[in-house]
C-alpha cells in the first residue's frame, strides 16, 4: 500500500503547491486526483512515486512501482517493442506485448519511439508502467487514448491487484475509484487579488492559504473554505487589493 502522511510540498521558497495531505491506497484500490490547472496533481503523484520528495510529512510505498509521467520523453531512441523487453527486464517480469495489442496500438513496434504517433506512444508508455507489481501511479492516463483504449484501460484497473493512483481533469469514470480533490476543487474558495507586489511570500504563508500563484502583477490564491474569512480579512490588512473571491 502507499500512504501519505500530513504531506506538503513548496519548490524552494516559492508558494507551498500542497499542504496538508494524507492519503492511503489499499492493494487493489483505485484513486483519482482532480483539480484544476497548477492544483498538484502531478506534484502529488511525482511524490507517491517516489520522484520528488515532500517538503513536509513522510512516504511510505511497495517496492514495485509503475509510473507514467504527463509527458512520455521525447527522444527515445529504442523501438516500441525493444523499450518494453528492456524496462520488463529491469523489474524482472515478462514483457507484455498482449497488452499492447490489448490496448490497440498500430504501428510499427521495431520503429523507433520517436516515430510513433501521440496515442501509440501513449500505449507503449501506459504498458511499461502497467507491468509493476504494486503500485501504479499514473499521470494523465487517458491522454491521447482512444475511445476503445480508454475501455481497456479502465478494465485493467479496475481489476488491477496494485494500488492504483491516476490523476484526470477531464471527468474519465473510474469504476469504485476514491476521489480526491486538490486546490478549488478541495477547498471551494479562490481570492484573486489585483495587486501583490512582493507580498506573495506573506499571503502564501498565512494560515489556510493551500496555494498562491502569480498572475501578472497580482495572485491567485487557493484557501480552505474554513479559512477563507480570515484570509481575506489578513490580505486586505497587509494592503493587497482584491479584485475577487470565488467560492
Ligand atoms: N519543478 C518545479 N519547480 C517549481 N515549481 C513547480 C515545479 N513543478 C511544478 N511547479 C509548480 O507547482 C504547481 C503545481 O504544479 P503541478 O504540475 O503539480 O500541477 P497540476 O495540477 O498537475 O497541473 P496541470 O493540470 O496543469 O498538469 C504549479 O504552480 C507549478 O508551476
Amino acid at each position: 500500500m502507499v500512504r501519505l502522511d500530513r504531506i506538503g510540498k513548496r519548490y524552494g521558497r516559492g508558494p507551498w503547491v500542497l499542504r496538508d495531505v494524507s492519503l492511503s491506497v489499499e492493494p487493489g484500490e483505485a484513486v483519482v486526483v482532480t483539480g484544476g490547472n497548477g492544483s498538484g496533481k502531478s506534484t502529488l503523484l511525482r511524490i507517491a512515486a517516489g520522484l520528488s520528495r515532500p517538503s513536509v510529512g513522510a512516504v511510505s510505498r511497495p517496492r514495485s512501482v509503475g509510473w507514467l509521467p504527463e509527458r512520455f520523453p521525447s527522444g527515445v531512441r529504442l523501438s516500441a517493442r525493444d523499450y518494453l523487453r528492456h524496462q520488463a527486464a529491469v523489474r524482472g517480469v515478462p514483457a507484455r506485448w498482449d497488452l499492447v495489442e490489448a490496448l490497440g496500438f498500430v504501428g510499427d513496434p521495431d520503429a523507433p519511439m520517436a516515430t510513433l504517433s501521440k496515442g501509440n506512444t501513449q500505449k507503449i508508455a501506459l504498458v511499461q508502467a502497467l507491468t509493476a507489481r504494486d503500485l501504479l501511479v499514473l499521470d494523465e492516463p487517458w491522454s491521447g487514448l482512444d475511445v476503445a483504449a480508454a475501455s481497456t484501460l479502465r478494465s485493467f484497473l479496475a481489476s488491477t491487484p496494485a494500488s492504483v493512483l491516476v490523476t484526470d481533469h477531464h471527468g474519465h469514470d473510474l469504476p469504485g475509484a476514491r476521489v480526491l480533490p486538490l486546490g478549488a476543487a478541495a477547498t471551494g474558495v479562490v481570492i484573486e487579488l489585483a495587486r501583490v507586489g512582493e507580498l506573495l511570500p506573506e499571503v502564501s504563508a498565512l494560515e489556510g492559504v493551500l496555494s498562491a500563484a502569480a498572475v501578472g502583477t497580482g495572485a491567485r490564491v487557493e484557501v480552505a473554505a474554513a479559512h477563507s474569512d480570515r484570509v481575506l480579512a489578513a490580505v486586505l490588512e497587509l494592503g493587497c487589493s482584491v479584485r475577487s473571491v470565488r467560492s
